[in-house]
């Protein structure tokens, strides 16, 4: 997988150098190219803002700089490959990202993640992309960052440990909270007791039918207390299994 990421600020994806996602740039499953939006800004002081048309408060990101360093990506990006490449503009605005969307991306060869700063990027660059290609705006929650940085190396980082041998355990992948729709059960290990506090027996009894069967009910139990939404109506019992006998 190839990730283009725009930003004013390149050392925030420093931190994609690190752990798991560093090791993976390094056995080439994955090819982070950072470009830095300054490089695209041709005047004296390398200017990628303006006042907003219409008045307001706050600064607008400049329609031209983002056209070029996109232009420069899209020309590079590899014409044998199935699919143009996805633009992911991260925004406030944008459609909520979940680990169903972060098993979908990672499923694409090419993805291009657009950092926007102070009040966000003029509409036309949106419009401009959408009318070529693919574009998605998406959020990672119902919160206001500065920009698109933090957001763009979390959606990176719930995408790429997905991609196939970047995780050296791909079973690890299969437990994990949402992946089954549910929030994960709780983890234990040694030593069996620790300031009095029981690792639960079952997990120690070698019967891993009824530890399956205990960490089922772990996260059923857990998703209802903290997230009830995720929980299908016959899960919060709202109505009879469908398998049930009338
Ligand atoms: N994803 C995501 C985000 C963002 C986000 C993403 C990109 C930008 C570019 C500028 N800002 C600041 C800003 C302030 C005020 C109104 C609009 N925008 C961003 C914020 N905030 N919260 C999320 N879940």
């Amino acid at each position: 997988m190839r990730l283009d990421v725009v930003t004013i600020f390149p050392g925030y994806f420093d931190a994609l150098e690190l752990s798991l996602l560093g090791k993976a740039k390094q056995r080439g499953l994955i090819d982070v190219r950072v470009h830095d939006l300054r490089d695209h800004a041709h005047d004296k002081h390398r200017t990628v803002d303006d006042t907003p048309a219409g008045g307001g408060a706050g600064m607008v990101m400049k329609p031209e700089p983002w056209g070029e360093a996109l232009d420069g990506i899209l020309a590079d990006a590899d014409p044998a490959a199935d699919t143009e490449p996805l633009i992911i503009f991260p925004s406030p605005a944008g459609e909520v990202f979940t680990q169903r969307m972060a098993r979908e991306l990672a499923e694409e060869s090419h993805l291009v993640f657009g950092c926007g700063r102070y009040e966000g990027i003029d509409q036309r660059v949106f419009d401009e992309y959408a009318a070529r290609g693919r574009v998605r705006l998406v959020s990672i929650g119902d919160y206001i960052l500065n920009g698109g940085e933090v957001a763009t190396i979390a959606m990176v980082e719930a995408i790429a440990r997905l991609v196939p041998g970047v995780v050296g355990n791909p079973e690890s992948l299969v437990e994990e909270s949402h992946e089954d729709g549910l929030l994960e059960y709780p983890s234990y290990t040694k030593p069996a007791s620790w300031r009095s506090r029981e690792v639960p027996p079952v997990l120690l009894s070698g019967n891993h039918a009824a530890i399956a069967a205990w960490r089922q009910e772990q996260s059923v139990e857990r998703t209802r207390r903290v997230r009830p939404e995720l929980l299908t109506r016959e899960q919060r019992g709202e109505t009879r299994p469908r398998h049930a006998a009338e």
